[in-house]
């Protein structure tokens, strides 16, 4: 059905040696969303891929992917057709070249031969398809990791950890290709370590804390739950940072860092009216510099108060 969400999770549990690595989750993914799996080693990240796969059965709880059942007997083989995986540690034969590596796994899922040329194009390979695999870079051997997930053309795309030992051109690279898929419609779900690349790359998150789904949303909709407070560094002109200080207003944290530079923590919501009131009355202000809460900010925020409640 059209309106279908790409990925729907009800309640879905799945217990090893009878530790819930997954727990009582339930999330809705759009088509076309894309959304970034946040959490300790652990949380149950690749395990929740595994299961939207259907590489795992729950123990509890439904899977619908592109609205078809995928924990029925039939386990939705005409839904799991359009899903793309690229595992953590994927393996290659060394000997074989990118074009004949991409050929094979086009063989095992049925994919046109004829089309591998496009894909290795499409992730930056092309010149390097003839070459053994064994030859190949770290950030090659990723993007041939990708050109595999993308054969069939998926419409739901799983990346368990990605980016991990890549540089960060080739990381900015892969990003790109991701943001193309995105655009075309693809599901792009993929789990990271790498917040502060994440917070440029990605719209939407999914924290999970054992096997919990602990916050969910765009940045700014975990900016607005968390309503931790913001921080904003003033710089005065030489030595005015004293005369600037008596003009915070009150209840809004000031520290002077040097004689012309004082750092402010203030609730976000009073963020305009206090940089309001600083341009209006404080004429020796050279620059201000707002730092809203990162993404870190917001992971560590989230995993504490999931300790607490
Ligand atoms: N096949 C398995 N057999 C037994 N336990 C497992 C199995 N797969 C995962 N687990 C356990 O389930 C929990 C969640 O593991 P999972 O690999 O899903 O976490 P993760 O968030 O992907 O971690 P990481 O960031 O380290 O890759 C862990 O306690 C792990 O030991």
């Amino acid at each position: 059905m059209p309106n279908d969400p790409a990925i729907l999770l009800e309640k879905v549990t799945k217990t090893f040696d009878q530790q819930n690595a997954v727990n009582d989750l339930s999330l809705e993914i759009g088509a076309g969303e894309s959304v970034a799996l946040l959490g300790h080693n652990g949380a149950g990240k690749t395990t929740l891929i595994k299961l939207i796969l259907g590489l795992m059965r729950p123990d509890k709880g439904n899977i619908r992917i592109l609205g078809e059942e995928s924990t029925s007997r039939h386990r939705g083989k005409n839904a799991h057709a359009f899903l793309g995986y690229l595992p953590e540690n994927i393996a290659f034969y060394n000997s074989m070249s990118g074009a004949e590596t991409l050929a094979f796994f086009a063989r095992l899922k049925r994919h046109p031969v004829s089309d591998c040329a496009r894909i290795l194009e499409r992730v930056g390979l092309a010149a390097a398809a003839h070459k053994r695999v064994g030859h190949y870079s770290k950030g090659m051997r990723q993007r041939l990791g990708l050109a595999q997930a993308l054969l069939g053309n998926p419409r739901i795309l799983m990346l368990d950890e990605p980016t991990t030992g890549l540089d960060p051109e080739l990381r900015n690279a892969f990003y790109d290709i991701v943001r193309e898929l995105e655009d075309s419609g693809v599901t792009v779900i993929l789990s990271s370590h790498a917040l502060t690349e994440l917070e440029a790359h990605t719209r939407k998150i999914a924290i999970m804390r054992k096997g919990q789904l602990i916050a969910s949303g765009t940045i700014d909709d975990l900016r607005r739950r968390a309503n931790l407070p913001v921080h904003i560094r003033l710089i005065t002109r030489p030595g005015m940072g004293a005369a600037c200080a008596e003009k915070i207003p009150d209840g809004i944290g000031c520290e002077r860092i040097n004689d012309h530079g004082l750092d402010l923590t203030l609730p976000s919501e009073r963020k305009i009216d206090v940089l309001r009131h600083l341009s209006a009355t404080v004429p020796e202000l050279d620059d201000v510099d707002i730092r809203l809460p990162s993404l870190g900010d917001l992971y560590m925020h989230f995993q504490k108060e999931s300790v607490v409640s």
